[in-house]
């Protein structure tokens, strides 16, 4: 649906590329995530699809047409593109119902009004088509800047920071809303975030950026389980990394062996990412390591648990229930299964 071909992108008078080298494949019906810190270029990289900025060079086709390269430019209205900003840009002068149809000036008024219909049950505002941006709460406009932007039936949707103007219920809420709205009109969408979580409850698939390059895509689960360097690790979340060496048994860590079959080359120097939930405490016959416990921090549901060990400071993530006190000896296991090496 979308292809990305060694894009890059320089601003007048900057010295670095805000996006560089940049290659990506974004398959029908996916719902992609792309998240970096601030100044990674994601934004970025969402005008250029959208045609809003020129890339130096590169190529851009969607829905295999080129819309970007040797020679070709698609002006972004014609690109089938539809676009949800983060502050939603709603029409204020105009209820629901006329923002959500502003772009079907072209159909009859028949089909408007079936359009419409149909677009107000996908939001769920059957009942609200009357009233104006100003009379709803933030999470109903983005329902309307949803609508709005799918009215017209686009190739690709584009939404710019979504969430970033709910509070944390509202967007619990709106991510699995989105996702529902999303997937059930079958469109290809990439959303831009800074926020991991909204990256990892929502997409099917999430890009990581960095200095305007992909450091890792891959699933949610691939980037949080099995990051692809230490830069990706610790984007989502704390992670524990244990200098290792890769053996026939298992990686030789300051901590001991971790037997297991090691998925790095043998006598390779590596790190191991080991993320705070999976250190677990267990009897001491069981144990890998015994930790001093140095401080504790109330998450809720969970503890934070600084450990002090051999291989110097560990955090573990411990059930909230689990009775621990500074100055404790803690002995803890690792699930083996969740652990993964990176470059060291
Ligand atoms: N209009 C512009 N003029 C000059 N430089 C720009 C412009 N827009 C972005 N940049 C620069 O390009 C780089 C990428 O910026 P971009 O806004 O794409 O990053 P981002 O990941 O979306 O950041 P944020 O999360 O803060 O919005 C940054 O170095 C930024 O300063």
């Amino acid at each position: 649906m979308l292809e990305l071909k060694n894009l890059y992108k320089k601003y007048l008078r900057k010295d670095s590329w805000a996006v560089r080298d940049l290659s990506l494949r974004v398959n029908r019906g996916e719902l992609l995530a792309l998240v970096g810190e601030s100044g990674s270029g994601k934004t970025t990289l969402l005008r250029l699809i959208a045609g809003f900025e020129l890339p130096e060079e590169g190529e851009i086709y969607l829905n295999q047409q080129r819309v970007f390269g040797q020679g070709t430019f698609v002006q972004p209205e014609k690109r089938r593109i539809g676009m949800v900003f983060q502050d939603y840009a709603l029409f204020p002068h105009l209820n629901v119902g006329q923002n959500i149809a502003f772009g079907l000036q072209k159909c009859s008024g028949e089909q408007r009004d079936r359009r419409l219909q149909e677009l107000l049950e996908l939001v769920g505002l059957q009942t609200q088509a009357h009233k104006f941006p100003h009379q709803l709460s933030g999470g109903q406009q983005q329902r309307v800047a949803l609508a709005r932007a799918l009215a017209p039936r686009p190739d690709i949707l584009l939404l710019d920071e979504p969430f970033s103007n709910l509070d944390e219920v509202l967007k619990e809420q709106m991510r699995r809303e989105m996702r529902r709205i999303i997937k059930e009109s079958d469109i290809t969408a990439l959303f831009v975030t800074h926020d991991t979580r909204d990256a990892l409850t929502t997409a099917d698939r999430i890009i990581v950026l960095k200095e305007g390059s992909i450091h890792q895509a891959g699933s949610p689960q691939q980037v949080y389980e099995q990051p692809g360097n230490a830069y990706v690790a610790g984007f989502f979340g704390h992670v524990n990394l244990l200098p290792a060496t890769a053996g026939p048994q298992g990686y030789l860590t300051p901590l001991g062996l971790i037997n297991c079959h090691p998925a790095a080359q043998a006598a390779e120097r590596i790190q191991l990412c080991i993320r705070p939930e999976h250190i677990v405490p267990c009897a001491a016959q069981q144990a890998l390591f015994t930790g001093r416990v140095e401080e504790v921090v109330y998450l809720g549901s969970q503890q934070r648990v600084h450990l002090q060990t051999e291989a110097g400071l560990l955090i573990a993530h411990l059930d909230a229930l689990e009775k621990v006190t500074p100055g404790q000896l803690l002995p803890c296991r690792i699930k083996v299964a969740h652990i993964t090496p990176i470059a060291s």
